[in-house]
């Protein structure tokens, strides 16, 4: 039995390459609680099940480690952005220069993963905000992107979830996230349509006029 981190959770360990029951299920809260090391203990537990389940043969070496790199994986690199201490620090400077117009940031490279299948999304985002006294660093732009990609997301909340976020960084409403995404859920498996792409969007304040908008698609071309 494997005790973590003071938390009732505790797992059997497996009975070589046998089949061993499911271990019992953490509560969320729980969960929550459980540090990096401790989350990547259960996870690969988990995951060995799952190689079994498949027939995998976890003695061969090229295997082997795999459950502790999947779940080093979702933990600390493509779900990173579950865990809110890894939210960017935003950085604002103020606009001295006093620039009155559209800023657009395009072109902003999506990898999440589907939260459906968790099979990879991978596309652009173009961001786009006007002043309201505060200008943002530019690369802290990709961070926030970055940060929500790193979810089992669906593409409608990835686009609310980076236009929020910009709206409270920037302390304005006049904020637009356009995105452009493939599913690879919808190219390498199901209904297997490898050219559609899904497009979302998101505008507020004075992105909601035509003529701004215009302006918008005008710089995306
Ligand atoms: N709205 C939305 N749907 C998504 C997104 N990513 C994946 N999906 C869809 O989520 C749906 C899940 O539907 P289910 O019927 O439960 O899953 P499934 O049986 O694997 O469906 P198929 O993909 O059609 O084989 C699928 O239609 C996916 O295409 C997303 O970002 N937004
Ligand atoms: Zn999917």
């Amino acid at each position: 039995m494997i005790t973590l981190n003071n938390t009732k959770a505790t797992v059997k360990e497996l009975n070589g390459k046998h089949y061993s029951p499911f271990p019992e299920m953490l509560p969320n809260s729980e969960v929550l609680l459980l540090d990096e090391k401790a989350k990547i203990k259960v996870i690969s537990h988990y995951f060995k099940h799952i190689m079994l389940t498949l027939g995998l043969d976890l003695e061969d070496d090229s295997l082997q480690g795999t459950p502790e790199r999947v779940a080093k994986m979702y933990v600390q690199e493509i779900f990173r952005g579950l865990n809110p201490q890894n939210k960017p620090h935003i950085t604002l400077f103020e606009n001295k220069y006093n620039y009155k117009e559209m800023l657009v940031e395009k072109n902003i490279t999506i990898y999440s993963y589907c939260e459906h299948h968790f099979a990879p999304i991978i596309g652009k985002a173009h961001v786009a905000y006007f002043s309201s006294g505060k200008v943002i660093g530019l690369s802290k732009i990709n961070r926030l992107v970055q940060y929500y990609s790193k979810r089992p997301q669906v593409q409608e909340r990835l686009t609310e979830e980076i236009a929020q976020a910009l709206k409270e960084a920037l302390q304005t409403e006049d904020v637009a996230v356009i995105m452009e995404a493939t599913h690879l859920c919808v190219a390498s498996r199901g209904v297997s349509d490898v050219s559609s792409a899904t497009f979302t969007s998101h505008y507020s304040g004075k992105f909601q006029t035509e003529q701004t908008r215009r302006e918008l698609f005008s710089h995306l071309q």
